[in-house]
């Protein structure tokens, strides 16, 4: 480097390193508070959660909101979930269950929403995720509720449907899949493996691209990375992390038939959400069957002023064609027009359940 861009660049960067050091004395300052708040919960509440949903998300919006840039706004959320997953790590550590192996879109949806400061609870299947969180060997799962190509993921309806489990936050994730061997090519590959939403949402360029490759399921994107890493005559669809995760080469990156494809997955666990000022709720209900019944089952969300997100139906499986409708609705359970609507929902309802309220992401 010529000396004087080395000239320029020495003050700048000492600046840096003088503002690092300010940030890390804070950093410091604010790890000494969380854990004094720590104290005091364990004071007042003891054995009760650590992890208080609405209040993390009431500091990365009011972040947000007050940021003049040049610091992206963006960044915000990915930063502060750092600090304060590592500050809540200082008062105890959190244990995130989800669907692994190691790099599934779900480790990255829970380490996005929760931070790297968790232990990892990595399990089989969605059944297993809400098996641990209602043990208590996790204190939070982390799974897929609706992709953007493929509609929902039935199985989680099912469990939440059966589970005590709250729902205390969402996390949307956009969806990029790649196609990987052990190799980096497809010499030999003669299978290829993934969830049956990736296959799905992959299809038409499978059938396009390779059309001789015989489609098989397995239990997760990341699990069909890990039998690709042991049998090359097997190539696997899941995310770039996996591929990383598993040292397997990309044959192809973006091979999701929309361009724009996203994942929405849901956090439960045991604890009750305090109103952030922008939340939602998600409730089940179901209508006795009848001519007209869902048109009034949704009455008191208009007669009260609520906004309805999302309307998802799921057969009741009692083979008489009735449903169970998921219902996310704009609001938290204790903001007045909503404790109203949801009142007069569960009167008119067959079946009622509430999920939770919890911080829109
Ligand atoms: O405010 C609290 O209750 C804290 O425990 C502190 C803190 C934080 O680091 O800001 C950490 C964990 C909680 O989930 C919320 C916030």
């Amino acid at each position: 480097m010529d000396n004087s861009l080395q000239n320029q660049l020495l003050p700048l960067r000492e600046r840096i390193d003088a503002l690092d050091e300010q940030i890390l004395a804070l950093l410091n300052q604010r790890a000494q508070a969380a854990l004094d708040v720590g104290k005091v919960k364990q004071e007042f509440d003891a054995g009760g959660p650590i992890l208080k949903p609405e209040r993390e998300a009431s500091i990365i919006r009011r972040l947000q909101g007050a940021n003049q840039g040049p610091f992206p706004s963006q960044a915000i959320d990915a930063v502060w979930t750092q600090i304060i997953s590592a500050c809540r790590g200082l008062e105890s550590v959190l244990t995130v269950a989800y669907l692994g192996p190691q790099g599934s879109f779900s480790e990255q949806a829970a380490l996005e929403q929760f931070g790297n400061s968790v232990e990892k609870l990595r399990c089989a299947s969605f059944d297993e995720v809400f098996r641990a969180v209602e043990a208590g060997q996790a204190q939070v799962g982390m799974v897929p509720v609706e992709n953007s190509t493929e509609g929902a993921v039935n199985r989680t309806l099912d469990l939440l449907l059966n589970s005590p489990l709250k729902v205390l936050g969402e996390r949307s994730l956009s969806i990029h899949h790649c196609l990987m061997t052990q190799s980096g090519n497809m010499q030999g590959v003669t299978r290829v493996m993934a969830h049956p939403q990736a296959l799905a949402q992959c299809q038409s360029w499978l059938t396009l691209h390779h059309p001789g490759l015989i489609r098989d399921a397995a239990s997760s994107n990341a699990e069909a990375a890990r039998i690709a890493a042991e049998d090359p005559t097997v190539a696997a669809i899941a995310g770039a992390m996996a591929a990383e995760a598993w040292g397997l080469g990309l044959v192809a990156s973006g091979i999701q038939d929309d361009p724009q494809n996203r994942t929405r997955f849901l956090a439960v666990g045991a604890i009750d959400t305090l109103p952030t000022g922008h939340d939602k709720t998600s409730v089940i209900l179901a209508v006795p069957n009848r001519a007209g019944a869902v048109y009034d089952m949704l009455a008191p969300l208009a007669d009260n002023g609520v906004s309805m997100t999302r309307l998802e139906s799921r057969p009741a499986r009692t083979g008489q064609w009735e449903y169970y409708f998921y219902v996310d609705l704009l609001g938290h359970r204790n903001d007045p027009a909503v404790t109203k609507a949801l009142a007069d929902l569960k009167r008119r309802a067959a079946f009622f359940k509430e999920l939770g309220s919890y911080p829109i992401q």
